[in-house]
């Protein structure tokens, strides 16, 4: 009988194995190879955020950070779509005790993966709008397959994205472009992005983006780990310490948009409009 904590299986051959069976949306596979865990994201058919995904998120991230993983590599199991940023659908006509539940977990993703001493890479094999976006610019290096879009695109629905939110994005972008970007709430094709240093490499194929993402993590090799570790969490300590000084209120001030009459209507036209492109 398989036990679902902790157990090590076989995967593909013997070169990795599938680490958790705890987590359904989410998957972790080790390379036996390079040490470097896969990070799969698993919620058909566009890896939206929902509470649950959220949740098996951080189960995933802990797992590889207590299993000695040399690195870790974020990606999504569908073939179009690296994760369409949070579920609409949750926070539409919900309650706002489910609102505060959505945004906390949100954050505590957020800080699990950027607040990672681990090396962190995300193999970027679709589109990646706003939330998908956050997780891709949380992590240290990003590799995406061409004709997608990523970006910040908070604007354009109407939303203030918070400084925390930003901020892997203002990280990686010179601040006049992220500025214009943010405020535009523009949406980067895979060559734009790339031009401007929003992703780091482009890959035909996820298979070249997990390998090429592999490859930055091995750069790593001959450094020391914890010296790299605490390097990287010197970068980001200003970022994290102002998001800690804020994250309660938040929660609050996100739970009182979202909740409004106005933002719920907006959400209600935005389904909407999803819902019937798919008629089209
Ligand atoms: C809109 C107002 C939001 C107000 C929020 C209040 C305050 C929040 C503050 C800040 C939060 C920011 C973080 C976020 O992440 S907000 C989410 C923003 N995400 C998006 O704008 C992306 C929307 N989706 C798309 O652009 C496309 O779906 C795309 C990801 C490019 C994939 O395109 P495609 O492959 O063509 O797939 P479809 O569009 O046909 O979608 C397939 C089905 O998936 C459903 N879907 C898509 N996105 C979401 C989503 N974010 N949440 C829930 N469901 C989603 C879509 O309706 C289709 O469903 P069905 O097949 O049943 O019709």
């Amino acid at each position: 009988m398989l036990h679902s904590n902790l157990l090590r299986l076989v995967a593909r051959g013997s070169s990795s194995r599938l680490m958790s069976t705890a987590t359904k949306l989410t998957t972790v596979e080790v390379n036996d190879e390079t040490g470097i865990a896969t990070l799969t994201m698993n919620r058909p058919p566009v890896n939206s955020q929902n509470v649950q995904l959220l949740l098996d998120l951080q189960a995933s991230i802990s797992e590889i950070e207590n299993n000695k993983s040399r690195g870790l590599i974020l990606t999504s199991a569908h073939s179009n779509v690296f994760s369409a940023g949070l579920d609409i659908f949750e926070m539409y006509n919900t309650d706002v005790e489910r609102l505060r539940t959505v945004w906390t977990e949100l954050q505590n993703v957020w800080i699990a993966l950027y607040g990672t001493s681990l090396p962190t890479a995300a193999a970027i094999n679709g589109h990646a709008p706003a939330g998908g976006c956050l997780l891709a610019t949380a992590c240290e290096y990003r590799v995406m397959r061409p004709n997608f879009l990523i970006g910040l695109n908070e604007a354009q629905l109407g939303i203030i994205a918070p400084k925390w939110l930003m901020s892997g994005f203002t990280n990686v972008l010179p601040k006049r472009v992220a500025e214009r970007a943010l405020t535009q709430g523009r949406m980067f094709t895979t060559q734009e992005a790339f031009e401007a240093g929003l992703v780091d490499e482009i890959a035909s194929s996820k298979e070249e983006a997990v390998e090429k993402c592999a490859a930055f993590i091995g750069s790593f090799a001959k450094v020391n780990p914890l010296a790299r570790g605490l390097t990287k969490l010197q970068f980001r300590a200003d970022n994290i310490k102002e998001f800690e000084k804020i994250r309660e209120k938040d929660v609050a001030d996100f739970a009182a948009l979202a909740s409004s009459p106005e933002v719920q209507k907006v959400m209600g036209t935005y389904l909407e409009n999803l819902k019937n492109k798919g008629k089209k």
